[in-house]
């Protein structure tokens, strides 16, 4: 069987080229820019998902993946969860609601017993039972890990044969009464946000109904208390052994080059914990609709996902993948089929594209736009731009580096090859200062009797300022790890001398600090050069500078910044530590940027 790890680190970025490829001749064709819309950046999607300029889709397939579940004895479902096992029977008859569907657009249906209540399976259902049912989660985790974990790789099994039979799309389905409850448990705390915003009818409870299905919710967080930075301890003690097994179906799909096609809010929910796991794998997810349930809307804003469909449904099984197969089929047929404006003789309608945004890397910004630099009209300067512009890649390279860029505190032992650590210093050297002052220098310091020294200042000085904090912050704060210094490879002491350019640096006399500013530029670069290399680095600045500066042998006059430390790690976390452990979380953009004077915000 392929380890997780494996299968993981197969998954591949969407290949830039192929999706450059795709835009310029969606550009090409006969038909205003941008006019088809979603299709358009579908078909360039899937150009980079299949890492081929003319993507195709032979065969289609829904993966329904059925379990039930435990939590249903809260009454927190309008059906009993026998249902679940109906409705495979429905399945296995090709009469629900999916296999109208997919029959419809040449899909087939793959039925997976995961974790049903089901004795006897009905013909056709594939039998990967785990177990029947998971545990009530209200009074205890819902699985074991083992168990999560086991159906993960049930999940990338069944997406890897689908695809070496040449599959090209897998649409996510499932069945499994109280699903959505496990669904918006999961939500919650892996999106930190009200058990009430994220938790809806499901099949159609009443107002009472979802008051008591909320408080069901929150008292199965209570109970479990989930570890929101351990994604599998989400998914165990909350999830459905379904919903695990979707996860499974995205990672292999991935790892594949197979686009896989998100339905309703379990399926998203599933999707959310792969995204965790490896957020590599997003680039290849379509979200088909949004589902009435509150949570989808909130799921696919995390994974930056928009729905191609707003139809008001709430029904899962997969029925809204298999909407949305025929319009990805629809894309690729015509940036197969349609006339371009070269073949009819005529000239491209507008300049070659030069910026545009490539969906799959614009991170932060979550919705996915493709902007064509012939929509924008400001004549000059945007061609003079374009003129001095790197290319999408290289552009995408450079935002990638500043979003992924974390403050990481677990190393690898193994050593910095030098010429890489030269690589570092020298960006760090290109920084901008102030007048030229470049008033850093860098000591290097790769002796394990020093940086236990320097570790020992650190440990100092935080037992010190625990005194700031009290209750649960300054359990976080005595928490936080600072054994980096000892376990990287190198750390790196930057330093500010504010006697390099003698007295008169230019535009430092009104403002002294400036200095400083440009020290900080130079640890930024080196931040930044060490994300694109793929090494970690970790900035400690709980120190007294006195016993850094005794410890270092540095001059008086000399101040010490920063300590980073740099090596390689194993986790490159998505949010900042400091944000996921809920110490702060990031400000919003739009407040703190004024308009004109201080304290005006535009509308
Ligand atoms: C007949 C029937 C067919 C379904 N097909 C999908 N679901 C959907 O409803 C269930 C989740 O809702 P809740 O959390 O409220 O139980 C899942 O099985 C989901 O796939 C169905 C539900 C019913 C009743
Ligand atoms: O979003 C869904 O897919 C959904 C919503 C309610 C009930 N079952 C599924």
């Amino acid at each position: 069987m392929e380890k997780l790890l494996e299968v993981i680190n197969r998954i591949a970025r969407p290949d830039l080229v192929s999706m450059r490829k795709m835009q310029e001749r969606i550009h090409n064709l006969t038909k205003p820019v941008g006019s088809l819309g979603a299709l358009e950046e579908l078909a360039v999607r899937m150009a980079g998902i299949q890492a081929v300029p003319e993507p195709k889709i032979d065969a289609k397939a829904i993966v329904v993946m059925c379990g039930d579940h435990g939590v249903t004895e809260e009454g927190v479902s309008a059906y009993p969860s026998a249902v679940t096992g109906l409705m495979m029977g429905n399945f296995s008859r090709g009469r629900a609601a999916v296999n109208v569907l997919a029959k419809q657009c040449g899909a087939k249906v793959i039925v997976v017993d995961i974790g049903s209540y089901l004795q006897e399976l009905p013909e056709g259902v594939i039998d990967r039972k785990i177990r029947s049912g998971t545990n009530n989660m209200a009074k205890g985790p819902a699985m074991t890990k083992q168990e999560a974990v086991e159906a993960i790789h049930i999940g990338i099994e069944t997406a890897v044969s689908l695809a070496e039979e040449g599959t090209h799309v897998i649409g996510l389905g499932e069945m499994g009464i109280g699903n959505t409850t496990a669904s918006s448990a999961i939500a919650a705390v892996l999106l930190s946000k009200p058990v009430q915003e994220l938790t809806g009818r499901g099949t159609g409870l009443e107002h009472n109904g979802v008051d008591k299905k909320v408080e069901v919710i929150k008292q199965a967080i209570r109970t479990n208390r989930p570890d929101p930075n351990d994604v599998v301890d989400v998914l165990s003690k909350l999830g459905g052994m379904e919903i695990a097994g979707l996860v499974g179906v995205i990672l292999g799909a991935a790892s594949r080059k197979v686009a896989i096609v998100i339905d309703g809010v379990i399926t998203g929910a599933a999707a959310l914990v792969a995204y965790q796991i490896e957020p590599r794998c997003r680039d290849y997810m379509i979200a088909s609709h949004l589902s009435a349930e509150p949570a989808h809307r909130f799921i696919l804003d995390e994974l930056g996902l928009t729905p191609l469909l707003h139809a008001g449904m709430r029904l899962g099984e997969g029925t809204g993948a298999a909407l949305a197969f025929p319009m990805i089929e629809s894309a690729l047929r015509l940036t197969r089929e349609m006339a371009t404006f070269s073949e009819l003789g005529l000239p491209s309608p507008a300049p070659e594209l030069e910026t545009y945004t490539l969906p799959s890397l614009a991170l932060t910004d979550k919705r996915t736009t493709v902007i064509s630099a012939a929509s924008s009209n400001d004549g000059s300067a945007a061609e003079s731009a374009a003129h001095h512009a790197f290319t999408a890649e290289e552009k995408a390279a450079v935002y990638r580096a500043i979003e992924e860029r974390r403050d990481i505190r677990s190393f690898k032992k193994d050593p910095l090859p030098d010429e890489l650590l030269m690589r570092l210093l020298r960006a760090g050297h290109h920084a901008p200062s102030v007048g030229f002052m470049q008033p850093w220098n860098f000591i290097v310091i790769r002796s394990e009797e020093t940086k236990l020294q320097l570790k020992q200042a650190a440990d100092k000085e935080r037992r010190a300022l625990l005194i700031h904090y009290e209750g649960e912050k300054a359990e976080k704060f005595s928490k936080l790890k600072i054994e980096a210094l000892t376990e990287a490879p190198v750390t790196l002491c930057i330093t500010l001398d504010p006697t390099r350019g003698g007295l008169h640096v230019l535009g430092r006399n009104s403002i002294p600090e400036t200095d400083l500013a440009s020290v900080s530029c130079a640890i930024q670069n080196i931040w930044l050069a060490a994300r694109a290399e793929g090494l970690a680095v970790g900035w400690v600045s709980f120190y007294k500078k006195q016993d850094v500066r005794q410890i270092l042998q540095i001059p008086p006059h000399v101040d010490p910044v920063a300590l980073l430390s740099i090596g390689y790690t194993d986790h490159f976390p998505k949010q900042p530590i400091l944000e996921s452990s809920g110490w702060r979380k990031r400000l919003s953009l739009e407040e703190l940027i004024y308009t004109e004077e201080w304290g005006t915000q535009s509308k």
